[in-house]
């Protein structure tokens, strides 16, 4: 039952942040602006303070989750990952995502996770992440620039192929597309229980459902929310999540 008879409710996972001296709970505006114009849906932010609630108390006063994307890495704690000196870490929104995740889907409501949210999806079902794809084999790369102006670094960057007859090809509506690409990390080895849902043409898995997912279950490492408004197959991904909300709505 959603929190109000009117639009869903949806659950986005914040990052924990230091503005000097206290840390801070926040959620980039450009998610929370999509989730409202694209999915119409009511956005709440969740602290990221997993170790203080039960999110599973949270979930059934939600009607869908977001996982939005994030500077900082999935710690390599919760994979077979080493750990690397200097990456930045977000410990709490780790925990938050992760159990989030498991629960979200254990009760069978939606989960739309981008870019550190696929990643963090990917971990939580047992997957793994190469942390600097950068530096592995066949990757092209899939850093922004950082000294480009902002809309330069998430104008489309690359080819996204989606897999024939898969769940993305139908809800955008198109066979591939050009994305946005701004991140270190990426898939290593997909997770059990999920299929592949687009592909790079260097290889690496840039979208995946949940298999068996009783309602839209969906990760994109790109970044859809970005002018999601200007982008059809974008929009649509984010329609799709919104009336799988509405639908978690009607139960
Ligand atoms: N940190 C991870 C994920 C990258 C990511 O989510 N970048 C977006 C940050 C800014 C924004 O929210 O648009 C990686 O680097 O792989």
């Amino acid at each position: 039952m959603s929190l109000s008879s009117g639009k869903p409710w949806v659950g986005v996972v914040a990052d924990v942040k230091v503005i000097p001296p206290h840390p801070f709970h926040t959620v980039g505006d450009k998610y929370l602006r999509a989730l409202v114009q694209a999915a119409d849906v009511v956005p709440v932010l969740l602290p990221a303070l997993s170790d203080l609630v039960d999110v599973r108390a949270w979930i059934k006063r939600l009607d869908g989750v977001f996982l939005p994307g994030g500077y900082s890495m999935v710690h390599p704690e919760h994979y077979d990952g080493e750990h690397i000196e200097g990456t930045l870490y977000d410990e709490a929104r780790d925990q938050l995502s992760l159990d989030l995740i498991r629960s979200t889907l254990d009760a069978g409501k939606p989960l739309f996770g981008v870019c550190r949210g696929l990643q963090e999806m990917n971990v939580a079902l047992g997957g793994s992440l190469h942390q600097h794809l950068h530096k592995v084999g066949p990757y092209q790369e899939h850093r922004e620039d950082k000294t480009l102006t902002v809309a330069e670094q998430y104008a489309d960057a690359h080819r996204i192929n989606c897999v024939s007859g898969g769940q993305l090809e139908r809800i955008t509506g198109v066979q591939e597309y050009r994305v946005n690409s701004l991140h270190t990390q990426g898939i290593d080895r997909l997770a059990p229980g999920v299929t592949a849902e687009a592909i790079a043409d260097d290889g690496l898995v840039e979208a995946f459902s949940v298999d068996g997912a009783t309602a839209f279950a969906m990760a994109v490492q790109w970044h859809p929310e970005w002018r999601v408004m200007e982008n059809q197959p974008n929009k649509n991904l984010f329609e799709a999540f919104g009336a799988a909300c509405r639908q978690t709505q009607l139960l």
